[in-house]
């Protein structure tokens, strides 16, 4: 498909990875040989739609990230200095990116799987629906626990797993995340999506791939590792 708009995606890399129990945050881990960071920037890098990259880390990482990292890849145009939460990483980049007037992707640097036909199928739908994030199904049963003790069982025909990356127009998200950032700092956003969802606007939802996990804990670093010999 043809798109006269300009990519832009967002990958953030600023947590400090507390669920992985490590001293390196877990973007900076090798897998394979590679960091989880730069399995994940090579695939926007190398992504046919994508025009340019811009790279959110932590603060204290700015100048090593620069010299060593970034420097490596064609589409890197900005590394940024993150926030306290993803929400304010995200921010960072959508205040840069959505002059733009193109489709922001905004993609987890800890999802080193994701395909580029997923890329494709975000930017493509973000394109014609202004949103569109990719979801995979629930496999467990979800029930709503409180003080010990189940209140509900969701009906788990309606779930759905969300992944990144998200992609939105850049007009679209700029103007829910600068009202959420200035109005509703008390709301506890999850996901990109969350907040256009927020405002009243329509997220397209397409199917994700199983294996575009979120490496999270240090079972998710074993799982990568047999990932990583096939992807
Ligand atoms: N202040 C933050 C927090 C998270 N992220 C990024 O958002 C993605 C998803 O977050 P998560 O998996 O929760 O990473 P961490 O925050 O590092 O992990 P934890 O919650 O276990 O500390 C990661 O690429 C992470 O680097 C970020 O850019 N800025
Ligand atoms: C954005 C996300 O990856 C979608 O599944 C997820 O919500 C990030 O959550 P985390 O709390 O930063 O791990």
């Amino acid at each position: 498909m043809y798109i006269d708009k300009k990519v832009t995606a967002i990958i953030v890399a600023a947590g400090r990875g507390t669920r992985m129990n490590s001293e390196t945050p877990k973007q900076y881990m090798t897998i394979a040989g590679k960091t989880i960071l730069d399995s994940t920037i090579y695939k926007f890098e190398k992504s046919n739609y994508v025009d340019e990259i811009i790279l959110v880390v932590n603060k204290e990482e700015l100048e090593y990230v620069r010299i060593n990292i970034a420097c490596d890849y064609e589409k890197i145009v900005k590394v940024l200095g993150g926030g306290k939460t993803r929400t304010e990483s995200v921010y960072e980049g959508v205040k840069m990116a959505s002059k733009s007037g193109g489709i922001i992707l905004i993609h987890d640097g800890v999802r080193p799987f994701v395909s580029y036909k997923l890329i494709n199928t975000c930017v493509e739908n973000a394109y014609r629906y202004k949103s569109c994030v990719p979801a995979i199904d629930v496999v467990d049963t979800v029930k709503v626990v409180e003080e010990g003790f189940v209140k509900d069982t969701l009906d788990r025909k309606k779930l759905k797993a969300v992944q990144t990356p998200q992609a939105f127009d850049c007009y679209l998200i700029r103007e829910c995340y600068d009202m959420a950032i200035n109005e509703s700092k008390d709301v506890n956003f999850t996901d990109d999506a969350s907040i256009v969802e927020f405002y009243g606007h329509k997220v397209k939802v397409v199917d994700g791939l199983s294996r575009n996990i979120k490496i999270t804990t240090p079972l998710d670093l074993k799982i990568a590792e047999i990932l990583a010999t096939v992807y």
